[in-house]
């Protein structure tokens, strides 16, 4: 290892096993994959070159990046076009040393054009097969139903996704935050859990710590997707704090997004001080400019951050993780064994 501390932290971050836990399979759509997606299908889109897309990659807020993230969408069509995104992004963890990894994705951004579910859920979850037989990788799919659209339309998708359910672990709620309060999905969410899904919301990414404590009490949600502004309310951390609830923070979004102006301006040291249970994720990596890895670099190059943090938010992520007790063991001895290798700082 290298004699400089901060690239041996960073090389330990890096080559530590670890479970990614927000991740939006559609946000994995590199601008390369859409242009050869759209040459396929024979698609427009309104950017002549890959260079022209990526430069609209500049985003206000949370609204200016979804507007495009959803025109990304439309070169989706088939069932070997989710496989070829779904396979691009499990290569990339796998290069970033994710053992286990729970996918996001938003079918009726899908169904709205007119692909059907089968399609959907049969290429990403092909390709998840693919990763588990290459690798030994695990995995979870999370069907996210969009907060901007009615309950009528969640609960006519999730009787759509009746045949598929063998195939999804648990049940999300993205899209725009703001004035789209969890209370709206309270029923379906409740349907869902009889169903016996595990349930997660995004929830104090823009919007107030209240939404994250709706999330929780209306929801009952396991793990809260962001969850960063719950710091604005002390009692609310109190909760989370002694319930121990998951939090997947994702820096890099956070800053692209304006949610904190720099990398060392992000809360993540204070959430970890403030005792939760944090994990470290991508989000959209394709749209934030980095995938696993980068996230955890540029987080430790940015915050006083040590070793005892890196093994903390990787056995948080499994401890996190919709796997059964074995699994998580599992992991957390390949965890451990890797830091005993690696040995001290
Ligand atoms: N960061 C995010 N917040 C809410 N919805 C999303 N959909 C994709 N990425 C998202
Ligand atoms: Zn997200």
């Amino acid at each position: 290892m290298s004699s400089d501390p901060q690239a041996s932290l960073l090389a330990l971050v890096k080559g530590m096993p670890k479970a990614e836990l927000h991740i939006h399979i559609e946000g994995s759509l590199e601008p390369e994959l859409i242009f050869a997606l759209a040459h396929r299908n024979g698609v427009t889109l309104p950017y002549d070159s890959v260079e022209q897309l990526r430069r609209a990659y500049a985003f206000n807020d949370l609204q200016s990046f979804l507007d495009i993230y959803y025109a990304g969408t439309s070169v989706l069509l088939t069932e070997q076009d989710f496989y070829d995104m779904t396979w691009a992004y499990l290569q990339r963890a796998h290069a970033d040393n994710i053992c286990h990894t729970e996918l996001f994705f938003d079918p009726q951004s899908h169904l709205s054009r007119g692909v059907n579910f089968a399609a959907i859920v049969g290429g990403i979850d092909r390709a998840l097969g693919d990763a588990a037989a290459e690798w030994g990788m695990t995995s979870g799919l999370i069907m996210c139903f969009l907060r901007h659209l009615s309950e009528e339309d969640a609960f006519a998708t999730l009787e759509q996704a009746m045949p598929y359910l063998p195939a999804i672990v648990g049940i999300g709620l993205d899209s725009s935050e703001r004035d789209h309060p969890p209370e709206k999905f309270s029923r379906v969410f409740a349907r869902c859990r009889e169903l016996g899904l595990r349930l997660v919301a995004h929830a104090g990414e823009e919007g107030p710590p209240a939404y994250i404590r709706d999330a929780l009490d209306l929801l009952h949600v396991a793990r809260i997707d962001h969850g960063v502004r719950c710091l604005e309310d002390p009692a609310l951390v109190e909760l989370l704090r002694a319930r121990q609830v998951p939090l997947t923070v994702c820096p890099k979004s956070n800053v692209k997004l304006k949610v904190f102006p720099q990398m060392a301006q992000h809360n993540l040291r204070a959430l970890l001080d403030a005792g939760l249970m944090v994990t470290i994720n991508s989000d959209d990596p394709a749209y934030f400019g980095g995938y696993m890895n980068e996230n955890f670099t540029e987080i430790f190059s940015a915050l006083p951050l040590d070793r005892d943090d890196a093994l903390r938010l990787a056995c948080n992520s499994f401890d996190a993780a919709f796997v059964n007790d074995a699994t998580k063991v599992g992991y957390r001895e390949q965890l451990y064994a890797y830091f005993d290798r690696a040995g001290p700082a």
